[in-house]
């Protein structure tokens, strides 16, 4: 099998039944408990937040719940349902199908839902909040950082049950392991550089090690540099042009080699680019979309129903098939964009980031919990500043937050 058409190790290699999920035994222990509430029919609470940091198994214990009870899993990201409409027209309908696979039930999974309800999109919140209060199908709901003061309701509403970061140990054991399985002989000091590099983050540590394998079946010490070029290879601007002006099917499906090709990344920057290369020729444009929504359809089934044997469909629809075109303009020189989406969720993220540090600095002054100040105490700034602004702005410097950074206090 050539190394394009390889299932991506963390996909390969995640935990099938919820004991395969690694570490973090306390919080395994509470899930499997609500879950049990769930299978008794009298769940204490109908939903469970998981949070905590990126790579540590939140997802991967709902998908492995999922095919250990053969439920079907509807799996969203909770940046598509951002609005009311959203939830109503695509998470109750997925509810009320009928599955077609021989599933016993359902679990619904809405991933990050930290960092993506603005203002503007309370009404989403509130139809999230209407939909846990209903449900009739366990609901998980993932975050890294729990505690934004508009997710509340929300959490009062959940079982809260926080993944910790993988041990190191643990994160050689697995590596170890896939290592074994693919018939690849690892020194430990490999096994050993990689989940120090990782830092508890077993997703980037899989991610590494398949990096570093690609195609040998001895690892050592030198074959870590890779690591180190990896950021060069993942330069997406000569991916994108690569894909895009590429004059045969081969040549653009030559990028899904990239030991570290970020699929899910690409569609956001062909979606953002393709116009700006094929134009004018609106039937370049057109085939180009159409390749790239019948891999959008492919990789959203991929995931929900679990079927990875359609990632390389998705792979060479996203490759050659948006290169492949009819009537393609002959090559110009185009300067790439940024997606705007991914854009916009960097935003929130440095905003996010922005306003953890200044309300763990007033939350240290103040002597109490950094949940306790977001919580308790800026909901009464925020509203002396809707009367008094100088006044607000007054406190909040006492408490170590001025200027831009009071802003985003105010504003988060
Ligand atoms: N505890 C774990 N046990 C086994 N495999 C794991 C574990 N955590 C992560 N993995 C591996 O890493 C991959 C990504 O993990 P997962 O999606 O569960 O992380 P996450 O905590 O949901 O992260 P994020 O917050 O970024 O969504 C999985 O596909 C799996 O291969």
């Amino acid at each position: 099998m050539s190394s394009s058409r390889q299932l991506p190790w963390v996909e390969k290699y995640r935990p099938k039944r919820i004991v395969d999920v690694v570490g973090n035994e306390e919080a395994k222990k509470e899930y499997i408990a609500w879950i049990n509430s769930w299978v008794r029919g009298s769940p204490s609470r109908k939903a469970a937040l998981l949070y905590g940091p990126p790579g540590s198994g939140k997802t991967s214990i709902v998908h492995a719940t999922a095919s250990e009870f053969n439920w079907e899993l509807i799996e969203i990201n909770a940046s598509d349902v951002r609005s009311r409409e959203a939830i109503f027209s695509r998470v109750y309908p997925a509810l009320q199908t009928r599955s077609v696979y021989g599933h016993t039930g359902k679990i619904i999974l809405i991933d990050e839902v930290d960092g993506v309800w603005t203002k503007e999109d309370v009404g989403g919140l509130d139809a999230l909040i209407e939909l846990i209060n209903t449900t009739t199908y366990p609901l998980v709901l993932t975050a890294n950082d729990p505690w934004d003061p508009k997710l509340r309701d929300l959490r009062d509403l959940c079982k809260l049950i926080e993944f910790k970061k993988i041990g190191k140990r643990d994160i050689m054991r697995v590596l170890g392991d896939i290592c074994s399985k693919e018939g690849i002989t690892c020194d430990r000091d490999v096994l050993s550089a990689i989940a120090e590099n990782a830092k508890g983050d077993l997703r980037a540590a899989i991610n590494d090690l398949q990096s570093v394998a690609m195609g040998k079946d001895t690892i050592t010490l030198a074959d870590l540099q890779v690591l180190g070029e990896r950021a060069a290879q993942e330069n997406m601007f000569e991916v994108v042009r690569i894909v895009l002006t590429s004059k045969t099917p081969e040549g653009a499906l030559s990028v899904t080699r990239l030991p570290s090709l970020d699929y899910e990344m690409l569609i956001e920057w062909l979606n953002e680019n393709i116009i700006a290369q094929y134009s004018p020729s609106l039937r370049a444009i057109a085939d180009a979309y159409d390749a790239l929504s019948l891999a959008d359809v492919n990789l959203s089934r991929m995931k929900r129903k679990q079927m990875w044997a359609l990632l390389p469909y998705v792979m060479e629809l996203i490759t050659a098939g948006v290169s492949g075109v009819r009537e393609k303009p002959p090559f110009k020189f185009v300067k790439y964009s940024f997606p705007e989406k991914l854009r916009l969720l960097s935003r929130l993220k440095t905003k996010r980031e922005k306003f953890i540090q200044a309300s763990k600095r007033a939350a240290t002054l103040l002597h109490v919990s950094t949940s306790m100040f977001r919580s308790e105490i800026l909901p009464y700034i925020r509203l002396i500043y809707t009367y008094d602004k100088d006044y607000a702005m007054k406190i909040l410097s006492s408490l170590g937050i001025e200027d831009e950074n009071a802003k985003y206090v105010l504003e988060y």
